[in-house]
């Protein structure tokens, strides 16, 4: 019985494969191992070592997998014209984020767009999806696709301290010590009510994802990365997602009193800034700022643009997630952001209703489809269903495969 349970896989040796999507919607990656007598298909991914060395090549085998035929995302859509689109992927933790932007961003480069798919979720697993390193903060090829596919995975901290930085030398303790010296002490004090030590020291939660996203925003928007026609995030779970949305208007306020008193401060200093030769150090901090606020409005354009952007929420079929969802598209909704497509990830196939436990959990799924149909919120949105499949999505041939299962 086991073996006939959905959610068995075992090891088989390394083959070559290939991908079909036949006449019956079914989707399946076979290679010469398959045997028709037991309905299972073999699928090899790469499985390297946790430092990425040395992949590993491993396959597994995975049953077919029905699609149901009303299930379509609409990719045509998505694909077509070669004006810039940014898609966000968001939802609970844990439910798929990460593998439906990754086979998004990697059937979008093979077909035909150069893309990038970022990650700004503090906790990344865009290296882990793509079995290959990503770390580092830099923009990475990725390799095995038919176009430029490149992943970033921002790393906060430095965002974080970049800002930090900006900050100090415009309006921090390295301000204050000079204001100090030039007999201007209250004029800095006043710059240390503005409290910006604090914001960085205890950052509100949220603050990692803005930073991050206009990091995004210096690579998207420079003449060397132009000829990318896809950005794909792969977003925080909900709640981070949710007060980012908040968050650059609060920074852009912040930074933007901070130029205020930065240009009150130059003009009363500048005789003296002059004569101590240290104009042009502070002009390039200010610089630094303003470009910050600059791109922190942008980042909140970005995300209120329906021509241009579009979020993706993505969920699984559990009371709880769905419910999750709605008050997430309730918030997207109130802040302008356009939604129109929502995932359901890991739907048990009704092939799988010959083990009992399989058969009991989907019953359970189907209810939780039907609140979401049912759900004022939700039921507007295009219902895109994602198979549960008995592997792990990992690697570019399996974010392939799964791309050809959800993105339609
Ligand atoms: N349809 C699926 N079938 C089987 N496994 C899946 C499916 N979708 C995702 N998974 C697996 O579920 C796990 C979590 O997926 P993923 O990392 O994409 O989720 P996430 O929402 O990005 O998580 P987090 O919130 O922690 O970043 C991974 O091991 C992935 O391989």
């Amino acid at each position: 019985m086991a073996s006939r349970c959905f959610t068995s896989f075992s090891l088989v040796c390394f083959h070559r494969f290939s991908a079909t999507n036949n006449s019956m919607g079914t989707v399946a990656l076979f290679s010469h191992t398959f045997k028709p007598q037991n309905y299972r298909r073999s699928f090899f991914t790469s499985v390297s070592s946790p430092l990425y060395r040395k992949p590993l090549k491993t396959s597994f085998q995975v049953r077919s997998v029905a699609i149901p035929a009303e299930t379509v995302a609409g990719f045509d859509e998505m694909v077509s014209g070669s004006q810039r689109k940014y898609y966000m992927l968001g939802g609970k933790g844990g439910v798929g984020k990460t593998s439906c932007a990754a086979s998004l961003a990697v059937k979008f480069a093979n077909q035909g767009h150069p893309t990038i798919v970022v990650s700004t979720d503090p906790a990344h697993s865009l290296s882990d999806s793509f079995a290959q390193d990503l770390t580092g903060g830099e923009l990475v090829p990725v390799e095995g696709v038919d176009s430029p596919l490149f992943a970033l995975e921002i790393n906060p901290e430095k965002a974080r301290e970049d800002f930090r930085t900006a900050g100090q030398k415009s309006g921090g303790s390295g301000m204050k010590d000079f204001m100090d010296s030039m007999g201007l002490g209250m004029l800095a004090d006043q710059l240390g009510e503005l409290k910006l030590g604090e914001l960085l020291d205890s950052p509100p939660p949220g603050l990692d994802e803005a930073l991050s996203i206009s990091k995004v925003m210096q690579f998207v928007e420079s003449q060397e990365y132009s000829r990318f026609t896809r950005i794909v995030f792969d977003t925080a779970p909900t709640g981070h997602t949710l007060r980012l949305l908040s968050l650059p208007d609060f920074l852009d306020a912040s930074v933007g009193k901070i130029l205020k008193l930065k240009k009150k401060l130059t003009s009363a200093t500048s005789a003296i800034k002059s004569v101590l030769g240290k104009q042009e150090t502070r002009q390039d901090a200010s610089d630094k700022l303003e470009q910050l606020r600059e791109r922190m409005a942008k980042v909140r354009d970005l995300f209120r643009d329906s021509d241009t952007t579009e979020f993706v929420i993505v969920t699984i079929p559990t009371v709880m997630a769905v419910s999750e969802s709605s008050r997430l598209h309730a918030s997207l909704k109130k802040e302008g952001v356009f939604v129109q497509r929502l995932i359901v990830n890991q739907v048990i196939p009704p092939s799988a209703s010959d083990c009992k436990f399989c058969g009991m959990k989907r019953k359970d799924q189907m209810r939780a489809i039907d609140m979401i149909k049912n759900n004022s919120e939700l039921s507007g949105l295009r219902l895109i269903q994602a198979p549960l499949v008995d592997m792990e999505i990992r690697g570019v041939p399996a974010l392939k495969f799964m791309g050809d299962m959800v993105w339609r």
